[in-house]
């Protein structure tokens, strides 16, 4: 079957550091897909080739059975794949809703009055509505999280890419933003691929569990399968077998 995104031999060079290594995978349509790998595996520099911030030395992107490796990021975003960042950059000084319409008038490229209700759709889904009048800059840290999902969302994505958003939060906020993430996922059929250092919370939504290191793919397979196996293990503990 065709995959929603297809990466064929997607590699990825800085002088001598190659970041991103031949990786080749498919993401079907609907999967909720985790990745994980220790710190400078290139986990986000995958998403940078993917939205197109990052060229890559080599390799294609294949979208909806198109290949997008040479579009921009914006007409990308466009398309239909949208990211959430690892640090996010709101509009600290504009409130909640002005941040989400703004990414819905430039993100989904919508007329005033379609973005407006789009805006209100995502606010709504996403738990924002009663604080959307709150300055982006004033909210704590889980309605921060449901703010950059909400800008992500207002875009109209099939694809989203969640960079590390469960960092921070307590064990009831990661709960909030879990149940949200799944329902994206499975009750609005939006595509999720989730960077996370945060396993627990990967795991209850994810169903499929791809590994990096070294900007290789190095497993790829059942979430507890992969968790629970050696390479994991050495990976994240530095141990060996013996
Ligand atoms: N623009 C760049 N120039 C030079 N090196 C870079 C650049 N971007 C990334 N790198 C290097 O590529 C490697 C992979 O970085 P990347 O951010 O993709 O890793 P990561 O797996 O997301 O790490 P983390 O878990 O710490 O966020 C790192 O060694 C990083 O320093």
């Amino acid at each position: 079957m065709q995959g929603l995104v297809e990466l064929v031999g997607l590699s990825r060079s800085y002088g001598a550091l190659k970041v991103t290594d031949n990786v080749t995978l498919g993401i079907p349509r609907g999967e909720a897909l985790g990745i994980v790998g220790p710190n400078g595996a290139g986990k986000t520099t995958l998403f940078n080739l993917i939205t197109g911030t990052v060229a890559p030395s080599s390799g294609r992107v294949i979208w909806r059975g198109q290949d997008i490796t040479a579009l921009s990021a914006a007409s990308r975003c466009r398309a239909g794949i949208a990211r959430s960042f690892q640090v996010p950059q709101p509009f600290a000084g504009m409130t909640v809703y002005e941040n989400v319409l703004t990414a819905a008038i430039f993100g989904a490229g919508l007329t005033a009055r379609a973005a407006r209700a789009r805006t209100r759709d995502v606010l709504e889904a996403t738990e924002l509505a009663d604080r959307a009048s709150r300055l982006a800059g004033a909210l704590p840290l889980l309605d921060r999280k449901r703010m950059e999902l909400s800008r992500a969302l207002a875009t109209n994505p099939d694809l989203l890419l969640l960079d590390e958003i469960a960092g921070g939060l307590t064990d009831q906020e990661c709960t909030a933003l879990i149940a949200l993430i799944r329902s994206i996922n499975r009750d609005h059929g939006v595509t999720v691929v989730w960077i996370e250092h945060v396993v627990h919370a990967l795991l209850a939504v994810v169903t499929r569990l791809v590994v990096l290191d070294q900007g290789r793919v190095v497993m790829d397979g059942d979430p507890h399968t992969v968790m629970a196996s050696d390479l994991v293990r050495r990976l994240y503990t530095g141990l060996s077998d013996d």
